[in-house]
């Protein structure tokens, strides 16, 4: 049985339609890849998953569990985790201070004068970034990390609700090509070793076509193929819709310079 299935899923905003009748499965350990052009609603679903969005119509299971109509805090307590960008705000705060505040907000916890806030949750951050390989950076504020370690970090606070999903929008934006499969090579041993399952949006297409065990199209909103990289990079209505005039995929180079 499929962990996430998304069935008929429909969103407008007025009488722009950014989501039309798009359904797919995500089966526990499974890498999945939502792909399209600029505006073909990859967001949209994202959102209507996490509950930060409603959709009109459809249905989104998460095993036996409906969670179309919940709150986004809510479906987060069932299990389905985000990565979200740092905020400014917190990047003078330690490496290990993040994390420990992902886990507080995960269990609801306020800080009290019994428990110093320093000591809240601290072996299960710890624990979260040896996982992510960044244990030996948590006394360091977030503002002096590297682009790419900065990533880990938000995976980390991603994994603070043991996610039995995690959606991940655009995990590595800005970043150059072997620090893109460095993280990719992470996300997807853990995914493996957690059997969780991950849905990422990406535009970089070396690691979709490398670390994706399966990719959907989107194209103003609907759903044009699925597959595996093999598939869609020949899907002709990928190559016409998603890549224009003439352009198309590249196999992928590991390692190369981006
Ligand atoms: N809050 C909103 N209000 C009105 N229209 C919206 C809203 N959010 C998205 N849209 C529209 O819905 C469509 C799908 O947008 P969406 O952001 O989901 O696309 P996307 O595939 O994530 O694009 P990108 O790759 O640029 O992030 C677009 O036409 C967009 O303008």
């Amino acid at each position: 049985m499929s962990l996430l299935a998304v069935t008929d899923l429909k969103k407008s905003f007025g009488g722009n339609v950014a989501v039309d009748g798009v359904g797919f499965e995500l089966a526990a350990g499974e890498l999945l890849a939502l792909i399209g052009p600029n505006g073909a609603g990859k967001s949209t679903i994202f959102n209507m998953i996490g509950g930060q969005l409603a959709a009109d119509s459809g249905s989104i299971m998460l095993g036996d569990m409906a969670l179309r109509g919940l709150s986004s805090r809510k479906i987060a307590r069932l299990g389905v985790g985000r990565t979200f960008q740092i905020a400014a705000t917190f990047s003078s705060m330690t490496v290990l201070e993040n994390v420990q505040t992902a886990l507080v907000a995960r269990h609801g916890r306020v800080y009290s004068f019994w428990h110093p806030a320093h000591e809240i949750y601290r072996s299960d951050a710890l624990a979260l970034l040896a996982q992510v390989g960044m244990q030996e950076h948590a006394f360091k504020p977030c503002r002096e990390l590297a682009y790419g370690d900065v990533k880990r970090v938000e995976l980390a606070m991603g994994l603070a609700n043991d996610p039995k999903l995690l959606l991940m929008d655009e995990p590595t934006a800005g970043m150059a090509s072997a620090e893109r499969h460095a993280l990719f090579s992470l996300i997807k041993s853990l995914a493996e070793k957690r059997r969780m399952a991950v849905l990422f949006t990406e535009h970089s297409m070396d690691v979709v076509f490398a670390y994706a065990d399966r990719i959907i199209v989107l194209a103003r909103g609907t759903l044009i193929a699925q597959g595996s990289a093999q598939d869609v990079r020949n899907h002709p209505k990928v190559q016409e819709v998603y890549f224009g005039s003439g352009k198309t995929f590249e196999a992928p180079v590991l390692g190369a310079a981006s």
